[in-house]
This record gives C-alpha cells, sequence and structure tokens, in this order.
C-alpha cells in the first residue's frame, strides 16, 4: 500500500460569462486520475504547461478544491478540511514552488521564514526555535549567518535550499516539488537536485516531482506519468517510461529533449529551431487515450468538451 493514493481525481476549474456572470463552460485541469507514491519514492509528472501538473500538486495539499475523487494519505480520505485536520495532515505534507523569490516572503528573515510552519504545529522557546532552524540551514548547506539575512541577498540555488530547509522543517512524510530547479542553471539544478535526494534518504521521504523536463525526470523519478490535457496518457517506471515508451506522446516528448552538440553549433541551432517547433506542436495538441491527436488551434473550448464526452471522459 502506498503513503497516498490518488483515485479518480477530477478538478474542474468554472468558466463564468454572460450578464448573470453565470456558469458557461469548464476548464478539465484535471480529469481523472489515478496514481500512489510509496514511502521513501519519487513519483514524477511530466506533460507540457496547461496540462493539469501544477492542479494535481495544489490540490493534494489542500490549496485548490476537488471536483471529484478520493485522496487516502495512509488510508484515511483527506479530500475535506476536517479530515486533513483530524490526522494532522499538513505538517505531513509541504509543498517546494518553482519560483523561490515570490514563494519566500521577501520582508522576513530567513529565521522566520523557516520558523514559520514550526510554529504552526510546535511551541518552542526563542533559543529552541533558534537552533532548530540552524540545524535545518546545516542539512540543508547554508552558512549559519543566512538566519538573519533576507531573502535576496541569496542567489537562485540558496534560495531553492532554503525553500527545501522550510519544507522540511514540520519533518512531513511527502513533499510535493513543483518545478523546482526549472528557474535555475544547469550546474545549479544538480546541486539542488543531488540535495534533495540526499535529503530523501536520509528522511525516508516521499516527492511527488512536478517538471515539463523529461531529463531532470530521469534523474530523479521512481515512477512517472505522462500528462497531456488533464489525463494520463501513459504510466510506468523510469525503465518504462524511458526505454520502453508507449504512447505517441511519450515518444514524442522525449524525441523533443535537446540533445547538445558542441563540435557543431551551426547543427545544434537547427536542432533547437526543431526542438522549439516540435513544443509548439505539442502544445497544440490534444491526445486521446489511443493516441489519437486533435488540434486544439482549430476546434473551440465547448468542441474539446464534446471529443473528450465522445470519448468516454468527459462529465
Ligand atoms: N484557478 C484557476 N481557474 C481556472 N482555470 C485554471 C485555474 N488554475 C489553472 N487553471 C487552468 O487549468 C489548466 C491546468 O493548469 P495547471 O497550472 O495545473 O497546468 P500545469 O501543467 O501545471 O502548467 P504549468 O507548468 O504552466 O504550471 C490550465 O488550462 C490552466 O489555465
Amino acid at each position: 500500500m502506498g503513503l497516498i493514493e490518488i483515485k479518480d481525481l477530477k478538478v474542474h476549474y468554472p468558466i463564468r460569462g454572460g450578464f448573470l456572470n453565470k456558469v458557461v463552460d469548464y476548464v478539465y485541469a484535471v480529469d481523472g486520475v489515478d496514481f500512489e507514491i510509496e514511502a521513501g519514492k519519487t513519483y514524477g509528472l511530466v506533460g507540457e504547461s496547461g496540462s493539469g501538473k501544477s492542479t494535481i500538486g495544489k490540490t493534494i495539499v489542500g490549496l485548490e478544491k476537488a471536483t471529484a475523487g478520493e485522496i487516502l494519505f495512509e488510508n484515511t480520505n483527506v479530500i475535506s478540511k476536517r479530515a486533513r485536520k483530524s490526522i494532522g495532515y499538513n505538517k505531513d505534507v509541504q509543498m517546494i514552488f518553482q519560483d523561490s523569490m515570490s514563494s519566500l516572503n521577501p520582508k522576513k528573515r530567513v529565521l522566520d521564514i523557516i520558523a514559520e510552519p514550526i510554529r504552526n504545529f510546535e511551541n518552542l522557546s526563542v533559543q529552541e526555535e533558534k537552533k532548530r532552524v540552524q540545524n535545518l540551514l546545516d542539512i540543508v548547506g547554508m552558512p549559519t549567518d543566512a538566519l538573519y539575512k533576507y531573502p535576496h541577498e541569496f542567489s537562485g540555488g540558496q534560495r531553492q535550499r532554503l525553500g527545501v530547509a522550510r519544507a522540511v522543517a514540520t519533518n512531513p512524510k511527502l513533499i510535493i516539488a513543483d518545478e523546482p530547479v526549472s528557474a535555475l542553471d544547469l550546474s545549479v539544478q544538480a546541486q539542488v537536485l543531488n540535495f534533495m535526494k540526499r535529503i530523501q534518504e536520509e528522511y525516508n521521504l516521499s516527492y511527488l516531482f512536478i517538471s515539463h523536463d523529461l531529463g531532470v525526470v530521469k534523474h530523479m523519478c521512481d515512477n512517472i506519468a505522462i500528462m497531456n490535457h488533464g489525463r494520463f496518457v501513459e504510466i510506468g517506471t523510469r525503465e518504462d517510461i524511458y526505454n520502453n515508451p508507449q504512447h505517441i506522446y511519450t515518444k514524442r516528448l522525449l524525441s523533443a529533449i535537446p540533445k547538445i552538440d558542441v563540435e557543431n553549433r551551426e547543427k545544434h541551432k537547427q536542432e533547437r529551431r526543431k526542438v522549439e517547433q516540435d513544443f509548439q506542436d505539442l502544445y497544440s495538441q490534444y491526445y486521446d487515450e489511443n493516441g489519437r491527436v486533435y488540434d486544439l488551434k482549430t476546434i473551440s473550448p465547448t468542441h474539446q468538451a464534446a471529443v473528450k464526452t465522445t470519448e468516454g471522459g468527459g462529465q
């Protein structure tokens, strides 16, 4: 049994319009997904922008409301706020965001930023709290003098480390990492990822790792789901997805991972242009369960919903 099990989760955002501001349609951001994450493992969600990855992450931590489905955490359905509160879920599940500059309060010192989640759950003295935060800074490889500095005084990679320190402050079991390294340079990305892995081993943490970058996901994840327009088009182990992809969408995503050719710059430029074109095509296409492709540029949102219904997945 997994630490967390997601069953037929749906998140549909209403679109309002007209004179009376009535609901005229829905965005099917997440449209019936099932998966589970085991203790100490990393589950990857991959897909292009707008496919529904962040909505899944936010719904799991309770920042968005599910339209339907179940989220079972250690066998308790935590879909309601009351259930989450009754089992101390908010202490056990934390989130790391992509943009550390806006997720860390710029007006607060590091000490207060990292202590904030601890204050929500424990009553420590000032000295105990300071000691705990110092220890967390040590774990993420930051110097002690960081305590009294502000977020803007750090580099992007250091700020992501602070975000991780804050996320592990309550000693959680699961961390939702939403594009945690996409804003960082490649060399810094590797540092932060390796260090997230080290913490995982030390604390037997589980990660839900959200990314559009299949290269990064390969480095981090045990199991992977490939998302397209609110649904999973393929799920599998890392080996399944990278060595034996089944769905045409997965194959196209894999073939679009840039291969850097340092010896031939011109060829590399052409390759990059082709990759960019491929991605533009991918963003505008909807893939159904049978691998059939619909061009979203040529059909209206209402028609898109109709396509889903015809294909057996709509409301
Ligand atoms: N609060 C909201 N109200 C209405 N629609 C929303 C809301 N939040 C997200 N959406 C829509 O839901 C869909 C899924 O968005 P989501 O952010 O989950 O995708 P994503 O795969 O995480 O993309 P990105 O990587 O760009 O964040 C998109 O069409 C988005 O515009």
